[in-house]
C-alpha cells in the first residue's frame, strides 16, 4: 500500500509570499522610497539567463527597480571589481547579486568580499556568512531563506528533528544547514566523501537533496513520514529534473517538494522580500 504525500506548493506559496512584499512596496513609494535590485551576469550560461529573466520580470511586477550587468565571458576581475564599486555607490540600489558560477578567471572570494556587506542581497559576503553561522539574523542566501518560509508555512516544525542536508555549496548546502541548526533540528551535512548517504537519510527527518545530480534520492532513502526538499535544477534532455526521484519518493514521504514549481519560486520570492527588507533601512 503506497500513500501519496503532500506537495509543498512552492509555486503558491511564493506568489502569496510576493503579494506581501508589493504591499511593502507601495508603502515604501508613498515615502517616494523605490526598492532597487541589481543583478550582475558575466557572460551567458543559458540557465542563469532564464533565473535572471524571472527575477527582473517578477521584481519589476511588483514595483522593485531593478538593473541587469551583462558583462561578456572574457571579462577581467578588475573590470568586474569596478562595476560592483559602482553599484556600491549607487544611492538607487539597495541590492546586490552576482550570479554565480563566475568564469575561471575570475575569483569567486574577491568578487564576494567586494560587495558592500549592507547591500549583499544574496548573503554570500563572509560578514554576512559568519553572522549567519554565528546564529545571528541578517541577510540569507535566497534559497535557504526561501526553505524555511516554506516549512513555516506548511506547519512544519524543526526543532529536535533529525535534518539531513545532502551537499555542501556556498548558495544552498551550507547555509541551509545554518538556519536549520539555527531552528534548533539536529543537522547533518553530506557531501562527495561522505559514506553512505543513503543509511543516514534513512534516520532523517527532513531530507534536504542539494547536490546536483538527477534523481540522486530514491525511495530506498527515505525513512517513511520524512519531509523531502529538492533543491536540484538539472537540465536533461531539455527537460528539468530534481535531485529526487519524485515519483518513487512521493509514496512514502509525508511531505515533497516539485520540481519545478517547489524551491525554484520561493528562492525568487525570498530575493524580492529581502531587497524591500534593505530598502526599508533606508528611511
Ligand atoms: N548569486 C546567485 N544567486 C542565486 O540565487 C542563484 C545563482 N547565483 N546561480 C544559479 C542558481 C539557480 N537559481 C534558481 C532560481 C530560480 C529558479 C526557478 O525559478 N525555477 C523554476 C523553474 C524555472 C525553469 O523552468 O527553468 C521552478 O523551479 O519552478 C531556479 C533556480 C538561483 N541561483
Amino acid at each position: 500500500m503506497s500513500v501519496m504525500s503532500t506537495i509543498l506548493d512552492g509555486k503558491k506559496v511564493a506568489a502569496a509570499w510576493r503579494l506581501e512584499t508589493q504591499i511593502r512596496v507601495s508603502q515604501l513609494l508613498e515615502h517616494q522610497v523605490v526598492p532597487g535590485l541589481a543583478v550582475v551576469l558575466v557572460g551567458h550560461d543559458p540557465a542563469s539567463e532564464i533565473y535572471v529573466r524571472n527575477k527582473v520580470k517578477q521584481a519589476t511586477k511588483i514595483g522593485i527597480y531593478s538593473v541587469v550587468k551583462r558583462l561578456p565571458e572574457d571579462t577581467s576581475e578588475v573590470a568586474l571589481l569596478q562595476v560592483i564599486r559602482e553599484l556600491n555607490a549607487d544611492p538607487e540600489i539597495d541590492g546586490i547579486l552576482v550570479q554565480l558560477p563566475l568564469p575561471d578567471q575570475i575569483d569567486e572570494e574577491t568578487i564576494l568580499l567586494a560587495v558592500d556587506p549592507n547591500k549583499d542581497v544574496d548573503g554570500f559576503h563572509p560578514y554576512n556568512f559568519g553572522r549567519l553561522w554565528s546564529g545571528q539574523r541578517g541577510l540569507v542566501p535566497a534559497t535557504a531563506a526561501g526553505i524555511m518560509k516554506l516549512l513555516a508555512d506548511y506547519r512544519i516544525s524543526v526543532a529536535g528533528k533529525n535534518a539531513l542536508v545532502i551537499g555542501r555549496s556556498l548558495i544552498v548546502g551550507r547555509p541551509l544547514a545554518a538556519l536549520l541548526l539555527a531552528a534548533n533540528a539536529t543537522v547533518t551535512i553530506a557531501h562527495s566523501q561522505t559514506q553512505n548517504v543513503a543509511q543516514l537519510a534513512q534516520q532523517a527527518d527532513i531530507v534536504v537533496a542539494a547536490l546536483g545530480v538527477p534523481k540522486y534520492v530514491t525511495s530506498d532513502f527515505i525513512k517513511p513520514g520524512a519531509v523531502v526538499i529538492d533543491v536540484g535544477t538539472n537540465r536533461v534532455d531539455g527537460k528539468l529534473v530534481g535531485d529526487v526521484d519524485f515519483d518513487s519518493v512521493a509514496s512514502k514521504a509525508a511531505f515533497i517538494t516539485p520540481v519545478p514549481g517547489g524551491v525554484g519560486p520561493m528562492t525568487i520570492a525570498a530575493l524580492l522580500s529581502q531587497t524591500v527588507d534593505l530598502a526599508q533601512k533606508r528611511q
